[in-house]
């Protein structure tokens, strides 16, 4: 699996207690699957986006990242294994006000050392398969909310990642524009292979995903193929 939490617990401190977020949770993501996780407010869906993201060690359980244990590792470590395979996409977009489309992408990848040209080709082939290919050269304000939703899906598979882990997207979008976002990301999981897990209120797209995970009060409820 390329990304597998095997009965993770994470708690937060609480006063002199300790809330639990997440109670046991498994979750096993294959390649070029997209797994939809829903659940109510406060039910540890961003909890356990932020465990398998390695932003967050859990307390117990055991976190596998593209055949990578996560817990041996430093901190140091976890930031690089994240940096390489793991795409982030956040529910509002951050993108840098001043920064065209295109240099969206190409800030990430020019981080990461490659050389420029490969870079500007590769925000070009993303920025096209997002559909904005002639929308490169705009500014965030000169774009709409789901256009900049887009920029931001790219931006996250600029460094080609294993695990591609997403944060209500359409929460800002009305319903037709949401649709055409999770079209997008159950399109791109499949043809980049990436395991993709979408954090998700929105009931009326999960015929799009491959498995739906209900998570309530911290424990996995059900666990079902979508109807
Ligand atoms: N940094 C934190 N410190 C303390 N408690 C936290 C922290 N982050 C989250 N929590 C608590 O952990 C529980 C799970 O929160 P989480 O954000 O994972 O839920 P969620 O399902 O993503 O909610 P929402 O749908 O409202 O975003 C909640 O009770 C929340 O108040």
């Amino acid at each position: 699996m390329t990304l597998s939490l095997t009965r993770v617990s994470l708690t937060y401190p609480d006063g002199d207690a300790r809330l639990t977020a997440l109670d046991g949770v498994s979750l096993e993501v294959a390649a070029g699957s997209l797994t939809a996780v829903v659940g109510p407010s406060g039910s540890g869906k961003s909890s356990l986006l932020a465990v398998a993201a390695t932003l967050v060690p859990p307390d117990r359980g055991r976190v596998v990242v593209a055949g990578t244990d996560t817990g041996p590792l430093s901190r140091a470590e976890r930031a690089e294994l994240r940096r390489t395979r793991v795409g982030i996409v956040f529910q509002q977009p951050n993108l840098l006000p001043s920064l065209t489309s295109a240099e969206q992408l190409q800030v990430m990848a020019h981080l990461s050392g490659r050389p420029p040209r490969r870079v500007r080709d590769r925000a070009r082939e993303l920025l096209d398969a997002v559909g904005l290919g002639d929308k490169a050269g705009r500014r965030p304000h000169e774009l709409s909310g789901g256009q900049r939703q887009r920029v931001n899906i790219a931006r996250a598979l600029m460094n080609d990642p294993a695990v591609l882990l997403v944060d209500e997207p359409t929460s800002a979008l009305d319903h037709e524009r949401g649709a055409a976002v999770q079209d997008l990301l159950a399109a791109l999981t499949r043809e980049r292979g990436t395991a993709t897990v979408l954090v998700t209120h929105d009931r009326a797209h999960l015929e799009r995903t491959d498995a739906v995970v209900t998570i309530a009060d911290g424990r996995v409820r059900a666990d079902r193929a979508p109807v």
